[in-house]
């Protein structure tokens, strides 16, 4: 006779629960590596895309290396077009496969979105199409307003647009006069008995809009602001540098020698924000001038919050989030719009004409006398080769966007879980939208305003659109405005003979190896 256990032991019960657990992991890996990129690929391949077949992992992530590599390896031929060594891989795509292409990012497909009526919609629909989630280690460096999605955004932008109005800016010039003219005084410093000199500008022009940042956004306490922009600079470098690796959850938390660096800068910025916000909360209290930086403006719609420490109703920014605020400032505002300057100040050495045209209107309208607001709005000419050159160079060359439930966009039905990308440098330079003079620098194009210039206005998008556009549009138009009007005021250039033309895409469009140009005292 025997005996038949009619019940499953403990251990056998923790064995099977942990073979099915291994199982639906097993499950889940094989299908994110491989099952789900070859799902996505047939559903895009059904309508029309077209890119290589997905390889496991890698996708198409080691040419698209092999072939920034090649493009930064030397100078290009001067020309304006220069999507090819900026972002050589998606160019290629699209010369191979033609505009409804797809990349693959890993094991994510990319489709590229070409088509300028596809973009107005992608920038409309900012819950269907959200900017992609940024790792907690950017976060650390950039969070903010750039970041937030849903309600978190709707909020924060409704609070800090004011920061931004034009009556706010108008009330800002003398500090961006300040920092344009230290610049010029230290270029006339420089000039030579002859007359002249040569230089790279790009540090210079950066520094300038460093300072900007610094003055506009602390104000009176902007020797504090320069230390913590620069204490910023560095944990941007150390947090860029950390980004380079692959992706290890929780990594951050280990107390890795360059870990104890960042949090340590991040907490000293923190610190020092703070400091600066209390003073100020002080000197409003006592009921002092009403200061026009953009802290100040942030401080002020935002007290009673403050008074709180953030825990009021949630109608207002909390101290953490102003702190947050004023370091995306920099981040989104300091080297875009240097690097819109840089690119004037070579296209003006190439094109003297156009300098010379930009010139003759800045001094018909200021002389030699310091620029203002209003004679800053009437620039035209400016204005035109400033819309010329965010064309040609766009600081911002490529925009992402996530699809995260099936979407419908135009006739297209774009499945969860592909990526888009946006290449404006190229929708920007698309002959069938600009005509075969795409790539001439013809600042003329702009004369009759952005309708007039390209069969649709939605292919001029240098700042983005819709919802989301660029918040500081204005505030960079007149600090570049101000800042080219005071460089014609004193000086003619051209481009020096070392300089090479080498643009590609670091955090934005710039000059890999700088811009060198040979100055004249006018
Ligand atoms: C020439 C100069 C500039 C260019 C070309 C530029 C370009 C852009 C672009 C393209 C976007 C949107 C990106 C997207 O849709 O994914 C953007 C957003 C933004 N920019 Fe700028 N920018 C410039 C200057 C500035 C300045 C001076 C500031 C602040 C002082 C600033 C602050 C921001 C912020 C906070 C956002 C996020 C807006 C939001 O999501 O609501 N930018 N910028």
């Amino acid at each position: 006779m025997s005996f038949v256990k009619d019940t499953i032991s403990v251990p056998t019960v923790m064995i099977i629960s942990i073979v099915l657990l291994l199982l639906l992991l097993g499950w889940k890996l094989v299908d994110w590596i491989w099952f789900r990129p070859k799902r996505l690929e047939r559903v895009l391949r059904r309508q029309g895309f077209a890119g290589n077949s997905y390889r496991i992992l890698h996708g198409d992530l080691k040419e698209s290396a092999a072939m920034r590599e090649e493009a930064m390896s030397k100078p290009m031929k001067f020309s304006n077009h220069i999507a090819p060594r900026v972002i050589p891989s998606v160019y290629h795509t699209i010369q191979l496969y033609g505009k409804n292409s797809f990349m693959w990012i890993g094991t994510m497909p990319r489709v590229h979105i070409m088509d300028p009526e596809q973009l107005k919609t992608v920038f409309s629909l900012i819950n269907d199409f959200q900017r992609p989630t940024m790792s907690p280690l950017l976060k650390l460096f950039a969070n903010g307003l750039f970041s937030y999605e849903g309600q978190k955004w709707v909020k924060h932008r409704k609070i800090i647009s004011p920061a931004f109005h034009l009556k706010k800016l108008k009330d800002m010039i003398p500090e961006f006069y300040h920092s344009s003219n230290e610049m010029v005084g230290k270029w006339e410093s420089m000039i030579s008995r002859e007359g002249s000199c040569e230089l790279d500008v790009m540090p210079y022009l950066q520094n300038m809009a460093s300072d900007v940042i610094s003055r506009t956004a602390f104000g009176s306490s902007y020797e504090k602001g320069k230390k913590i922009f620069e204490l910023q600079s560095e944990l941007g470098a150390l947090v860029i540098q950390s980004s380079l690796g692959i992706y290890i959850p929780g990594w951050r938390f280990l107390p890795t020698k360059s870990n104890r660096k960042m949090k340590e800068l991040s907490k000293k910025i923190s610190t020092l924000i703070l400091g600066v916000m209390n003073e100020k909360e002080k000197s409003m209290k006592a009921g002092e001038a009403i200061q026009t930086d953009l802290l100040s403006i942030l401080i002020e719609s935002n007290l009673d919050e403050i008074k709180d420490h953030g825990n009021n109703k949630g109608m207002g920014l909390s101290i953490q989030d102003i702190i947050d605020e004023c370091k995306l400032f920099y981040i989104t505002g300091q080297e875009t719009t240097a690097t819109l300057l840089i690119w004037t100040m070579v296209l003006l050495s190439s094109y003297s004409k156009w300098q010379e045209r930009a010139r003759a209107e800045v001094f018909e309208i200021f002389g030699n006398k310091k620029p203002d607001y209003d004679g800053l709005s009437r620039l035209k000419v400016v204005t035109m080769i400033f819309n010329e050159v965010l064309r040609l160079y766009p600081p911002v060359s490529m925009y992402a966007r996530t699809v995260n439930k099936e979407t419908k966009l135009g006739k297209l039905t774009l499945p969860a879980g592909v990526m888009l990308s946006l290449p404006i440098i190229l929708i920007q330079t698309d002959p069938e939208l600009w005509g075969q003079d795409a790539y001439e620098f013809n600042p003329d194009r702009f004369s009759e305003g952005v309708s007039k210039a390209t069969k649709n206005p939605f292919a001029f998008v240098p700042f983005g659109w819709g919802p989301r556009i660029c918040i500081g549009l204005n505030f960079a138009m007149i600090e570049a405005k101000m800042a080219l009007s005071m460089i014609l005021q004193r000086f003619s250039f051209e481009l020096s003979p070392s300089y090479t033309h080498t643009p590609h895409a670091g955090l934005t469009t710039q000059p890999q190896h700088g811009a060198h140009i040979i100055l004249h005292k006018l």
